[in-house]
C-alpha cells in the first residue's frame, strides 16, 4: 500500500519548512489566497520553495482566482503543485496539469456530498481534498458520519486536523493523504515546529 501523503500547508518561514521537511512531509503549502493570515507572495515562496528537496511537493494554493492569475503566480512561486481551494472547474485543473503542474483540488465536504454521480466519477479520476466547509480555520466535521461514501480515487482528508485527532481519523477513513494547517500552530498563522513534527509522527503511527 503507498505511504500515506502528508501535506503541511500554510508554511511561511524558512524554519517552518525545515521542520516539515525534516519530519517527513510529503508537500508543503503556500497560501496564494487573499485574505488569509498565512497568504505569501510569490517571491517569498520561491525563496522558500528553493531549500525544499525535489522529491516534496511545493503547493500553491489558490481560492476563486482567475485561472490566468493562478499560472503566473505558480510559474513565479515556481510551484510543483497547484491547489485549487474554491469552486474551480475540472478544466481549470486539467489546463493546470497541460501546463505541467500536479493539481489538488478541494471540495468541501458539503459540496463533495452533493456532487451528482456523474460528475463525481469524472473527479475520481483526479487527486483531490476533501476540507470542513471553512478552510484554513480549523474546524473539525465529522467526517465519519458525512463521508458515506469516499472519494474512489486519490483523496485527503483535511479540516480541523491536529497531532491528537489525526492518527484515529486515518485508521477510519483510510484516506491517502492528510492537509493540516491550523492544527500545527500555536496562534493562528503561527506555525509551531514541533506541532509540526508531532502531527507527521502521529500521522505515520497510523499506517
Ligand atoms: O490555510 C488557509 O488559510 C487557507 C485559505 C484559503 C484556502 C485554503 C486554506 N487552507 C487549507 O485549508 C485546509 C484545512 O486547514 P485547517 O487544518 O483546518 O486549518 C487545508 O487543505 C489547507 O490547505
Amino acid at each position: 500500500m503507498p505511504q500515506l501523503y502528508i501535506k503541511i500547508c500554510g508554511l511561511s518561514t524558512p524554519e517552518s519548512v525545515a521542520a516539515a521537511v525534516a519530519a517527513g512531509a510529503d508537500a508543503v503549502g503556500f497560501v496564494f489566497a487573499p485574505g488569509s493570515p498565512r497568504t505569501v507572495d510569490a517571491e517569498l515562496a520561491a525563496s522558500l520553495g528553493q531549500a525544499v528537496p525535489a522529491d516534496v511537493e511545493t503547493v500553491g494554493v489558490f481560492r476563486n482566482q482567475p485561472l490566468a492569475e493562478v499560472m503566473d503566480i505558480a510559474t513565479s512561486a515556481a510551484v510543483s503543485t497547484v491547489q485549487l481551494h474554491g469552486d474551480e472547474p475540472l478544466a481549470d485543473i486539467r489546463a493546470l496539469r497541460d501546463a505541467g503542474f500536479k493539481t489538488l483540488r478541494a471540495f468541501s465536504v458539503d459540496a463533495f456530498e452533493a456532487l451528482p454521480e456523474a460528475e463525481r466519477l469524472l473527479w475520481d479520476a483526479e487527486r483531490i481534498l476533501i476540507d470542513a466547509v471553512e478552510p484554513g480555520a480549523g474546524v473539525t466535521f465529522d467526517a465519519t458520519n458525512v463521508l458515506a461514501e469516499p472519494p474512489a480515487g486519490m483523496w485527503l482528508l483535511a479540516g480541523g486536523l491536529n497531532p491528537g485527532n489525526v492518527a484515529g481519523l486515518v485508521k477510519t477513513l483510510n484516506p491517502s493523504g492528510v492537509d493540516v494547517s491550523s492544527g500545527v500552530e500555536s496562534s493562528r498563522g503561527v506555525k509551531d515546529n514541533g506541532l509540526i513534527a508531532d502531527f507527521i509522527r502521529a500521522a505515520r503511527s497510523a499506517e
